[in-house]
């Protein structure tokens, strides 16, 4: 089954309808976003956070001091990374690395290969925050490209009315959305219900 990561949860109703739909992974965003929540915050919300949902720590352009110091302090179980760090940066961390990759041509998925990471996020060019956007990118990129992995996460837009046809066109192991469950910008408990509902009956055709 398509595993689903929830991103840019700031209140603990949120993350408890969540966790009540079956999500897999819940995302705090420590990068500059208006979703962003502090360190303070961040450790008061894992509480609500049971320990087979995972916890993940969003960061841009970060140090890997201070990514380190959140995870150590949030109980973080992955850190995903949205800007320009490297393969070598990303092995440096102590953390296990979700490593994310705007995608705008083929030859952006090539770059997949050169990390070495628990999953590799596929996601719509930039937008004022270097993700969060509510834009999707070109599916069919990811369906022709031939990935040594499957660890691919698919991001970027993603909604109810689409992400039954986004799991059937990629085959991801997961799928992450932010935007997608949100109502003028605040997370919507009905769209996160809905979402979980959709995507978990999302079929890869037998791919994954
Ligand atoms: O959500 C944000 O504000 C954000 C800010 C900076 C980097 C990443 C961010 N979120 C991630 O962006 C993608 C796509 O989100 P959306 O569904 O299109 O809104 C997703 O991986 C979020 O985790």
């Amino acid at each position: 089954m398509v595993q689903v990561k929830i991103c840019g949860l700031r209140n603990k109703e949120a993350i408890q309808a969540a966790v009540d739909a079956d999500v897999d992974f819940i995302g705090f965003v420590f990068a500059k976003s208006k979703r962003r929540v502090t360190m303070e915050e961040a450790v008061d919300l894992a509480q609500y956070v049971p320990d087979h949902v995972k916890k993940v720590g969003v960061f841009v352009n970060e140090s890997i001091e201070t990514i380190e110091e959140i995870a150590e302090e949030v109980g973080l179980d992955y850190v995903q990374l949205h800007g320009d760090e490297t393969p070598a940066f990303c092995e440096q961390l102590a953390f296990p690395v979700i490593k994310a990759f705007e995608v705008k041509s083929a030859e952006d998925l090539d770059r997949v290969a050169s990390y070495d990471c628990a999953y590799y996020l596929l996601d719509s060019p930039g937008g004022k925050y270097r993700g969060g956007s509510g834009e999707t990118f070109d599916w069919s990129l990811v369906q022709k490209h031939n990935f040594l992995t499957k660890k691919i996460l698919l991001a970027g837009g993603l909604k109810v009315d689409n992400v039954e046809e986004a799991i059937k066109e990629v085959a991801p192991a997961g799928v992450d959305v932010s935007s997608g469950v949100e109502t003028d910008g605040v997370k919507d408990l009905e769209k996160i219900r809905a979402f979980l509902d959709a995507a978990k009956k999302g079929d890869t055709n037998g791919k994954i």
